[in-house]
Formats: C-alpha cells, sequence, structure tokens
C-alpha cells in the first residue's frame, strides 16, 4: 500500500533514507578518518579548517588542543557516528575533494531516484535537510552512481544554515527559507526524533523504515511510514493526490 501526500515540497534526510547508512559508515567515513591528520596540519591556514578546529576545541573545553588531540577527538565522533558540527564541516571538505577525484561515488537506494524524478516533474519542489554539510550534500547529489541529481534538488540545508535536526525551530527556519507553507511540505527520515520536530513544526512527516538501518527497530514513532520511496506518492493537486 502507497502512502499519498498532497504536498508541493519535499525535504530529504539522507543517512538511512535516501542512501545507506553502512555505506556512510564503511566508505565514508573511514576514507575521512585517513585524511583528517594531514589536514588539520598541512591545511592548518585554510579560514575553514581553522574555524573547525576552533570549534572542537571549545567543544571538548581544550583551547590548547593540538593538531594530533584534535584529530583524535574527531576519530571519537566518528566511532559513535556523532554529528557534531566541526566533523562535519571537516568531512564535508574532505569528501568534495573526493568526489570531484573520482575516488567517491555516492549511494542511493534503487527506488530513490526514480521517485525523485517523478516528483520533480510534477513540479514538485525537492530540498535536502541533512546533518551532513551543505559542501557534502553538493557533492553527494552531484556524484551519484546514477548520475548528476543536483539539477533535481532545489536547496540544501544543515545543521549550520538551519539548526540541530530534533529542533522544531530548525523545520521552521526552513519554511520561511523555501517559501512553502508548513503543511505543504513533506519531511522524510528514518529517524523519528526528527519526524517529531518537523511534525511540531506543521510539516507533513513519513518515515522511511528500510531493513538493517539502525533505527529499523525503532519503528517510525507513529508517523506514516513506508518501507521505501516506491510506496511514497506525491503530487501537488490541492486537493489531495
Ligand atoms: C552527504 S552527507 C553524508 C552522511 C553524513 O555524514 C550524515 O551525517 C548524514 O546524516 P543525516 O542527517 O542525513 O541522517
Ligand atoms: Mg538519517
Amino acid at each position: 500500500m502507497s502512502l499519498r501526500f498532497d504536498a508541493d515540497s519535499v525535504v530529504l534526510d539522507i543517512e538511512g533514507t535516501t542512501s545507506a547508512t553502512e555505506f556512510v559508515v564503511d566508505v565514508l567515513y573511514p576514507y575521512s578518518r585517513r585524511r583528517f591528520g594531514s589536514l588539520l596540519t598541512e591545511r592548518a591556514g585554510e579560514p575553514a579548517v581553522r574555524r573547525a578546529a576552533e570549534q572542537v576545541r571549545a567543544l571538548v573545553g581544550e583551547p590548547a588542543a593540538d593538531a594530533p588531540r584534535i584529530e583524535q577527538v574527531l576519530n571519537a565522533w566518528l566511532d559513535e557516528d556523532r554529528k557534531a558540527a566541526p566533523l562535519k564541516a571537516l568531512q564535508g571538505i574532505v569528501w568534495s575533494e573526493g568526489f570531484a577525484r573520482g575516488d567517491l561515488v555516492a549511494h542511493f537506494y534503487e527506488d530513490v531516484v526514480p521517485a525523485l524524478r517523478r516528483w520533480h516533474a510534477r513540479g514538485v519542489r525537492l530540498h535536502v535537510y541533512s546533518s551532513g554539510s551543505v559542501a557534502a550534500q553538493r557533492a553527494w547529489f552531484g556524484h551519484s552512481a546514477q548520475g548528476d541529481l543536483l539539477p533535481l534538488v532545489e536547496g540544501l540545508y544543515d545543521t549550520e544554515n538551519a539548526g540541530p535536526k530534533q529542533s522544531p525551530g530548525s523545520y521552521e527556519a526552513i519554511s520561511r527559507a523555501i517559501g512553502v507553507p508548513p503543511c505543504r511540505t513533506l519531511f522524510l527520515s528514518d529517524r523519528p526524533a526528527e519526524l517529531d520536530a518537523a511534525r511540531a513544526a506543521g510539516w507533513l512527516t513519513a518515515g522511511v523504515r528500510r531493513p538493517g538501518e539502525p533505527y529499523y527497530a525503532q519503528g517510525t514513532g507513529g508517523h506514516p511510514e513506508a518501507g521505501s520511496f516506491a510506496g511514497i506518492e506525491v503530487a501537488r493537486t490541492g486537493n489531495g493526490p
């Protein structure tokens, strides 16, 4: 049975929703782990690297932390899959370069791209909201196994430009930015606490519950549930799809 939504915009979570957590953790995380050391030493003067290093020092309360200590903290956060802003910013730098070089190709579940193309062709506006940085999102959608998907996507939001994913205020900020009423915006995520926050902001929600993903056992917390994007229909009729 399909979920049917009448909406003007769909906002997409990435990890666990459009794409496999296993790919992120087994391919992307080791790729960044291998490069943090040289990034923090050889490129310490770059403003984005300096800013992230300062943020790490502030978060751990160690104003004098040197590059090896910062690398150690980043690696511990990677082990926990902690969505810390400076970790995501540094990953964004490393991954963007990896995608541009052809070292990395983004994974999307096979049901995702056909659904995105279908919804986009109907005039549904597609946006992304992920803990991955905007730079990482741009590289991810620009270098998928199915080609460059960026033409399908209108806007990219992360915890820096929108706020934490479990806070309703972040979804309110995205609504203001995209200019679509909350009740006409559908959020797709694997994580019930994110869906709760979106619903509290007045958004439509659907939990994407894929076998093997970390939140599968938890369920969708009472949000409408789909096993894949093939089970979700979105159209902009103004009268229900
Ligand atoms: C292109 S972002 C890579 C995945 C990632 O690092 C991440 O934190 C995704 O988290 P999400 O909010 O999409 O579940
Ligand atoms: Mg997710």
